[in-house]
C-alpha cells in the first residue's frame, strides 16, 4: 500500500484569481501547491492586449505574499477586435503563454467574447503561425441548444470546422466535461490537449440537483451524467499526455453562489491535490498522478517541467477550511462529500 507519494511540483493549466481584494485572499491558495498556472483573462473588463497582461501579471507578483513562489501565465482574452500585431508582440516579448476564446455569452464575463469564429480568423492565422497556443471554452450559447449538449455541438459545429481549416493551430480544449470530449482529443494530434477540472472528477449532475439545489456544486460547463464522469476519471488517470489538470477553480464569494442567479464555478485550488490523490488512488493510478499534474502540461506548452517535488502522505482524515476567507467576502471550498485520507507535506 502506498502511503506516500514524491512527485515534481504540479502546475494548474486553467486557474481564475480575479482581481483586487479576492485575489490577495485566494493567490495563496494555488501558490501553496503549484508552481504556475495559466490564470484567465475574463476579469471586468478583460485582459484583452499585452499591456493589460503585463500589468495584470504584476499585480498578482505584487499580491503573493512573501516567501512564496508562482509564475503567472498569462493568456489574453480574444474578442472581435484583437490586434494580430498586439498578440504576436505580447508573445514575443514572453507577456502572454496563451490566448483564451470564450464564445459571447458561455460563461462568466464572456459577454465580449466571440460571436463569429470568422472575424476572429487573422489573428488565430497568426497564432498558428507562431504556434501561441488557443484554450478554448468549448460550449455553443445557443439557446436552442440544451445545456448538458452545449459542449459535444460545439466540438461538432465549431471545433472541428477550426481545427480542418486551420490544422497548425495549438488549442487545449478547456474543461471538458463529456465522453465525447474525451474521444475527440484522443483522436486529436500533438497539436490538441485538453485540460479537466478536479471537480469534474468527483461530481455528476446529481451532484447539484437531486434532494435539494447545491450551488456550490454549479460550474460551466455544468457536470453531466455520470457515464461523462467516468469517462473523464478513465482519460485523467490513463497516463494520455493530451489529458492534463486545469482545475478551473473559480472563486466566487458565497453571497453571490447563494443567490437566485447564482454564479458559476467551484473553487478547489485548496484542496485539488488531496482530492486527486483520493482519485488516482481509487482507480489504482497514483502512478499516474504525476503525468497528470506536473508532466503533461509542461510537454504541451513546451515549457520545461518544475524541479522541485512535493510530497503526499496518507494519514489520518484530512481537514481543510471550509471557507476561505477574503476581503472580498467568504469563498466557500469545493466539499467532495466524502472523507480524503491524503494530505500535502508542509
Ligand atoms: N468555470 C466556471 O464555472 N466559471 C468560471 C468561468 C469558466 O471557466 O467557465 C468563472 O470565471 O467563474
Amino acid at each position: 500500500m502506498t502511503d506516500r507519494l514524491t512527485l515534481r511540483r504540479p502546475d494548474d493549466w486553467h486557474l481564475h484569481l480575479r482581481d483586487g481584494a479576492m485575489l490577495k485572499g485566494v493567490l495563496p491558495e494555488s501558490a501553496r501547491h503549484f508552481a504556475r498556472a495559466i490564470i484567465m483573462p475574463n476579469l471586468v473588463p478583460p485582459v484583452v492586449t499585452g499591456d493589460q497582461a503585463a500589468a495584470y501579471r504584476d499585480r498578482i507578483r505584487a499580491a503573493l505574499p512573501d516567501g512564496m513562489q508562482f509564475q503567472p501565465l498569462m493568456t489574453l482574452y480574444l474578442t472581435e477586435g484583437t490586434d494580430p500585431d498586439d498578440v504576436a508582440a505580447a508573445h514575443a516579448a514572453g507577456i502572454v503563454t496563451a490566448v483564451k476564446l470564450y464564445p459571447a455569452g458561455a460563461t462568466t464575463n464572456s459577454h465580449s467574447g466571440v460571436r463569429d469564429i470568422a472575424k476572429v480568423m487573422p489573428v488565430l492565422e497568426r497564432m498558428a503561425e507562431i504556434g501561441l497556443p488557443l484554450c478554448v471554452h468549448g460550449e455553443v450559447t445557443t439557446h436552442e441548444v440544451d445545456i448538458f449538449d452545449r459542449e459535444a455541438v460545439f466540438i461538432d459545429t465549431v471545433l472541428d470546422p477550426l481545427r480542418r481549416r486551420l490544422p497548425e493551430l495549438r488549442v487545449v480544449m478547456e474543461h471538458i466535461t463529456t465522453e465525447e470530449g474525451v474521444a475527440y482529443a484522443r483522436a486529436g494530434n500533438e497539436n490538441l490537449g485538453a485540460t479537466i477540472t478536479t471537480h469534474h472528477l468527483i461530481i455528476n449532475r446529481n451532484h447539484i440537483l437531486a434532494g435539494g439545489i447545491k450551488p456550490h456544486y454549479y460550474c460551466l460547463p455544468v457536470a453531466k451524467r455520470e457515464k461523462h464522469r467516468l469517462a473523464l476519471r478513465a482519460a485523467a488517470t490513463s497516463g494520455d499526455p493530451r489529458f492534463f489538470l486545469g482545475t478551473d477553480s473559480a472563486p466566487h464569494v458565497d453571497a453571490l453562489k447563494e443567490h437566485a442567479c447564482g454564479c458559476a464555478g467551484c473553487f478547489t485550488a485548496t484542496n485539488t491535490l488531496q482530492l486527486l490523490a483520493h482519485v488516482f488512488e481509487e482507480d489504482s493510478a497514483l502512478d499516474r498522478l504525476e503525468a497528470f499534474c506536473s508532466l503533461n502540461g509542461p510537454a504541451f506548452y513546451r515549457l520545461p517541467p518544475n524541479e522541485d517535488r512535493i510530497t503526499l502522505i496518507k494519514g489520518a482524515a484530512a481537514q481543510w477550511p471550509a471557507k476561505i476567507l477574503t476581503e472580498a467576502g467568504p469563498v466557500t471550498v469545493f466539499d467532495p462529500g466524502f472523507t480524503v485520507h491524503w494530505h500535502v507535506e508542509a
